[in-house]
């Protein structure tokens, strides 16, 4: 025998030792592929389906879900701006830049001319976003396509949504323009001008219901509910149906009584500065508009009115007045305007160091008192 036969039979013999799988490892073996794929099927639809998740959101905007309102069609009101979620006050709710603004004052050239050369210089699409704004009192019987109804439709949608901003004129905010108006304490967002940073800011000056719609106001509107739709009538060409232009006849003369006093207490006010009243009865009249405000629910200019009595208390040289004073204009001017507001800012400096208030003892000392409602 050979040494090759050897080798020969040895393997033979190892290859018949090699043990096939029994019928059970068969079946398992099979189960164990079919659990692979049906592994891989489940990632596969589930990839899919957040991938038609994604799709479909990014095609609802899905800013507007994350952010707190939307732009709606409301009945009556053409389009409005509705809380997609509760707003807490304080909440700062929008940042813009104007389209473009005009001087407020003009001399030399017609607005529209003004306005339609603002927008020569805008794109397509900031043209559009312009145009797609609302608009009263376009004048009848004009000719399309003519340049006179241009320049008729450029200051009408101007003259509807422009808003001042500050000493750079007055500008368009395409989304800020979509607010509708409410009087008194019917408004809940108000919108201010940030002159460092060029951009208007809107806050929430009340909670808001998701569902609820976002309302500032266009106008003083401490006045009667008649002087008011007048007003608005003529310069905005909408009768007034808010909450408080709704109110019943006897609830709406109180509400009316209210605004008018606070009007009143107003103008009051103001004579201190011809010297008609003292430090004291200034700070009175605070206090007494505060109070009106609150039975009305009229909480706006709250952080002004706060710091108006700062401004009294600083030239009568009444440290303590000035802090309590500076810090209730702190706390409100972060509501209406931002805590990080120059406003907000220089009242907080103020509980600090009164006396660096620029009117410090700029009239004889008295002590004027701080304020007695606080909320
Ligand atoms: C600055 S726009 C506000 C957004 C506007 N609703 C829109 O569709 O773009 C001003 C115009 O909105 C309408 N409007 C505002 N407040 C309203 C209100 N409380 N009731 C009815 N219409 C109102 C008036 O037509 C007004 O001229």
């Amino acid at each position: 025998m050979t040494e090759n036969t050897t080798r020969k039979r040895k393997s033979d013999r190892s290859v018949r030792n090699i043990k096939q799988p029994s019928e059970k490892q068969r079946i398992l073996a099979k189960k164990s592929v079919r659990d692979h794929f049906a592994i891989i099927a489940v990632a596969l639809i589930a990839t899919l389906l957040a991938y038609v998740y994604r799709t479909y959101f990014a095609i609802q905007d899905i800013p507007l879900v994350r952010e707190a309102f939307e732009v709606r069609n409301l009945l009556g009101k053409g389009k409005g701006i509705v809380a997609l979620r509760n707003i807490q006050r304080g909440e700062l709710l929008l940042k813009e830049k104007p389209l473009f603004v005009v001087p407020s004052a003009i001399s030399h050239t017609s607005p529209g001319a003004l306005i339609l050369s603002s927008l020569a210089r805008l794109t397509h699409s900031q043209r559009q976003s312009f145009y797609n704004l609302s608009y009263v009192h376009l004048p009848e019987n004009l000719e399309p396509d003519t340049p006179q109804y241009n320049d008729e439709l450029a200051l009408a949608i101007f003259q509807t949504n422009a808003v001042s901003a500050g000493s750079d004129g007055v500008g368009i905010f395409p989304r800020m323009a979509r607010l509708n108006h409410g009087c008194s304490k019917a408004f809940n967002v108000v919108y201010s001008w940030r002159e460092n940073e060029r951009a208007i800011v809107v806050h929430a000056l009340k909670d808001i219901k998701q569902g609820q719609e976002l309302l500032t106001t266009y106008t003083d509107t401490k006045r009667p509910r008649s002087e008011r739709r007048q007003l608005l009538e003529a310069h905005y060409g909408f009768t007034c149906q808010c909450s408080v232009c709704s109110l019943l006849e006897a609830e709406s003369r109180k509400s009316d009584e209210r605004l008018s006093k606070m009007a009143t207490l107003y103008s009051q006010f103001k004579s201190w500065a011809e010297g008609a009243i003292t430090g004291r009865e200034a700070i009175d009249i605070v206090n007494k508009i505060w109070q009106v405000g609150e039975e009305e629910g009229y909480h706006s200019e709250r952080g002004q009115l706060a710091a108006d009595a700062v401004y009294i208390a600083a030239s009568h040289s009444d440290g303590d007045a000035v802090r309590a004073w500076a810090q209730l204009s702190h706390q409100w001017y972060s509501l209406e305007l931002g805590l990080d507001s120059e406003q907000a800012q220089a009242m907080a400096g103020l509980r600090q160091h009164p006396e660096q208030h620029g009117r410090w003892g700029a009239h004889r000392p008295e002590l004027v008192g701080g304020p007695i409602l606080v909320q």
